[in-house]
């Protein structure tokens, strides 16, 4: 079997992007699974594959990886072509920014045309990327956008627990007036519809509080009575196995041991808190929603590690692998054996 190809972009090259990917394609559990091209800078890429201390040989390619690759190669196209000054560890520039815009529009462009079954993207500097003239609060948001995607959800998985967010990257002050009937209902059907899509499985959903003890009757604010139960309560309505508001102190508990699939989150640190104690190593971000498939590490550049050869690949193999089962799914939804 041909296997499907992953773009794998390179985030900022500045960070440990580079060089996690580097040891991630040196994992048999990689290789075997999918065709991995990368998209970013050559001089970035040849560094990080020092640094990794892999035996890896660098080619470029101008479209695709060929249907069998060469063992110990790893295929890069190369989208930009970075300074010295532009490549020195943890101080990405304009350009630098600019560039890894442009490795994750071109992963996108080549989702949506079919001609690679899905991207896995390195973390980026976000700062680096506004910096270089592109206002987005991250991968996720602008994703969204160039694939035209008005409900998107971000979730961070692991085998013990997985976490959907209704606001992602906003200020805390915010948080209150963004989360909505809409946008709490919208996030758990997202999170039903493509968990059971893409993971085989009907999820059972917990949705978290967002004030202490549930606002404790209204004692300690009302968006829990007014807003999140009565949004669960309409996903259930329309079939979705869904349970709460629940105190979100005591909810990650119950879920870690396996009560419930997944656990929809009022706010980033809520979710992703408890999500990285237990699964730093090996989470993935995974963007549902979109019509494309996107998987990412769960940590960002690592500035403090840039170079050492030190940084910790099991995030970037399991988004990798995820990706290449996502597609796996999706081919066989395709040509209708699922
Ligand atoms: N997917 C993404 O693109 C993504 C995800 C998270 C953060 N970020 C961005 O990364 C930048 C830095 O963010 P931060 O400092 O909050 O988080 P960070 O994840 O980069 O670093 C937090 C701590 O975790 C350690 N760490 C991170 N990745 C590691 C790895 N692979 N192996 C071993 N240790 C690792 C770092 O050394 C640091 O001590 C920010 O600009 C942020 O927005 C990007
Ligand atoms: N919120 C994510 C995390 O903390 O891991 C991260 O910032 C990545 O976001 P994007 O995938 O939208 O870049």
């Amino acid at each position: 079997m041909v296997q499907p190809i992953i773009a794998i972009t390179m985030g900022d090259p500045t960070g440990v992007g580079p060089e996690i990917i580097a040891k991630a394609l040196a994992e048999p559990a990689v290789q075997t699974v999918c065709r991995p091209l990368v998209l970013g800078d050559r001089k970035a890429m040849e560094r990080g594959i020092a640094i990794a201390g892999q035996y890896l040989r660098l080619e470029n390619v101008t479209e695709l990886p060929p249907e069998t690759p060469k063992p110990g190669v790893v295929y890069l196209r190369e989208l930009s072509n970075l300074t010295e000054a532009d490549l020195a560890y943890g101080n990405p520039t304009a350009a630098t920014g600019d560039a890894m815009y442009r490795y994750i529009v071109t992963a996108a462009k080549l989702c949506l045309s079919g001609t690679v079954a899905a991207m896995a993207t390195a973390p980026i500097s976000k700062e680096a990327l506004n910096r270089g003239g592109h206002h987005y609060p991250g991968h996720t948001e602008l994703l969204a956008e160039l694939t035209g995607t008005a409900e998107f959800v971000m979730m961070l998985a692991g085998s013990r627990l997985r976490v959907a967010l209704v606001t992602i990257h906003e200020a805390l002050a915010e948080v209150p007036n963004l989360v909505t009937f809409e946008k709490v209902l919208a996030t758990i059907k997202v999170t039903d519809r493509d968990m059971a899509r893409y993971f085989k499985k009907r999820p059972r959903i917990a949705v978290t509080a967002l004030n202490p003890h549930c606002g404790e009757a209204g004692l300690f604010g009302s968006e829990d009575e007014q807003i999140i139960r009565p949004a669960v309560a309409e996903a259930c309505r329309q079939g979705v196995d869904a349970v709460g508001p629940l105190s979100a102190d005591t909810l990650f508990y119950y879920a870690a041991r396996g009560d419930y699939d997944a656990v929809v989150c009022m706010y980033h640190d809520q979710g992703l808190i408890p999500l990285k104690l237990l699964h730093f190593d090996d989470g993935v971000n995974v963007t549902l929603g979109l019509p494309i498939i996107r998987t990412s590490v769960d940590h960002g550049t690592a500035y403090d590690l840039a170079g050492t050869g030190l940084a910790n690949a099991a995030s970037m193999v399991a988004a990798i692998s995820m990706a290449a089962d996502m597609a796996k799914v999706r081919m066989r939804q395709e040509i209708g054996h699922e």
